[in-house]
């Protein structure tokens, strides 16, 4: 049996891909519009089927050649004040599209669904660290177009016999230990990303969108999960679905908040770069502190993370982006 990887030519989803591969999965197929991916992001041997997720027709030929029994759904929007300002664009990319996938998906046989989700939509939690049951309450619409999508899924595997895990993911950060992938998207505005270019000059400074949060200094606190142990998250995830488990939803973050004086810290330590740094006003959509709740998906997977250290998060980065800049990419 195969395993269908949408957005697999992206970030995380490459990373996916490799942990697959990795694994000894012998057949990975990934389904990618290319928008903000990279066919060079994937391994040889990795069949990629460029269209569109909403495309019914597609996706179903795509699982029925290729005999797949299991969908991860990374392909998506995911840029937070983006979202604020093109609210439409992201319910058609998150919830519109995912619907049409997921119901392509069911119909042509697939039997488990893992759903890349996000700590968005916590919004502005009551309780840090946040556990998985506390009610969620997106404060922006990316957050909310992912948790339809949580919903839909939920609905449809009870109605129609399938099951899911959903992972909820803090912010993601950091490359393949390998220096297989990384963070490669042109113009991102994720902080870790961002603080490197800055180091390497790529930018000739770095923004702090606001410093008059309710945190110890003022800055926003996030909770930095290293891509590869999420991809390991995915890979129990699987094995879990596959050998019968239950349905789950869960966090995917580490348990401790840094804040991005703190990240900026860290950064100009690791590359010896003393970047200029600018304070400015809130970003639209920010929630001032999130952190996982971070024993449920330990406890039901067994998933032990192995790169739970921001100093090494950042190493990977800075390295990663410096490839990209030798390779000519970005
Ligand atoms: N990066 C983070 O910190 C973070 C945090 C929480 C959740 N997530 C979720 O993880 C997933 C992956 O994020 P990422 O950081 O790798 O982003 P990314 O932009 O690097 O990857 C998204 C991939 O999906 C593809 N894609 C987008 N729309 C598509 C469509 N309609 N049809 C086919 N392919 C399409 C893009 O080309 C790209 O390869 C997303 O669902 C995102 O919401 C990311
Ligand atoms: O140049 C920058 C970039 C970011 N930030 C700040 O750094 C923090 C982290 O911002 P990111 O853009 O790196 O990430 P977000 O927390 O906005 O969102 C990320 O994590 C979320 C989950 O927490 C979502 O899932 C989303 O997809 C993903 O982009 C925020 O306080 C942001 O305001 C800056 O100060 N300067």
């Amino acid at each position: 049996m195969a395993v269908l990887v949408t957005g697999g030519a992206g970030y995380i989803g490459s990373h996916m891909v490799l942990a697959l591969i990795d694994a000894g999965h012998d057949e990975v197929v990934v389904l990618d519009d290319l928008s903000t991916g990279f066919d060079w992001a994937l391994p040889p041997e990795v069949t990629l089927v460029r269209g569109d997720v909403a495309d019914q027709t597609l996706v179903a030929e795509t699982i029925r050649r290729h005999n797949i029994d299991a969908l991860a759904h990374f392909a998506a929007k995911i840029v937070v004040p983006d979202s604020v300002s093109d609210p439409l664009g992201y319910y058609l990319a998150n919830t519109v599209k995912s619907r049409a996938l997921i119901e392509a998906a069911i119909g042509a046989g697939v039997r488990h669904v893992i759903f890349s989700s996000t700590a968005a939509v916590y919004g502005e939690p009551a309780v840090v660290p946040v556990p998985e049951d506390l009610p969620p309450n997106p404060i922006n619409p990316y957050g909310r177009s992912k948790l339809m999508t949580e919903w839909m899924l939920e609905d449809a595997a009870r109605a129609h016999g399938i099951s899911y895990v959903v992972l909820r993911y803090f912010n993601v950060a950091g490359a393949d230990p390998r220096g297989r992938s990384g963070q490669s998207t042109p113009n991102a505005t994720h902080l870790i990303k961002v603080a490197t270019q800055a180091a390497l000059g790529k930018r000739g400074q770095l923004e702090v969108f606001g410093t008059d949060y309710p945190t110890p200094d003022g800055s926003c606190l996030r909770d930095y999960i290293q891509v590869s142990d999420l991809a390991a998250a995915h890979l129990v995830a699987l094995n879990h679905l596959r050998g019968g488990g239950a349905s789950l939803t869960l966090n995917c973050g580490y348990g401790r908040g840094y804040s991005v004086l703190e990240v900026i810290d860290v950064v100009k330590s690791v590359s010896g770069v003393d970047f200029p740094v600018k304070l400015s006003p809130r970003r639209a959509g920010d929630p001032s502190r999130i952190v996982a709740g971070a024993d449920r998906i330990r406890a039901e997977l067994g998933w032990v993370p192995q790169h739970d250290d921001l100093r090494e998060i950042v190493t990977q980065a800075l390295a990663w982006e410096e490839a990209l800049g030798r390779r000519n990419r970005i």
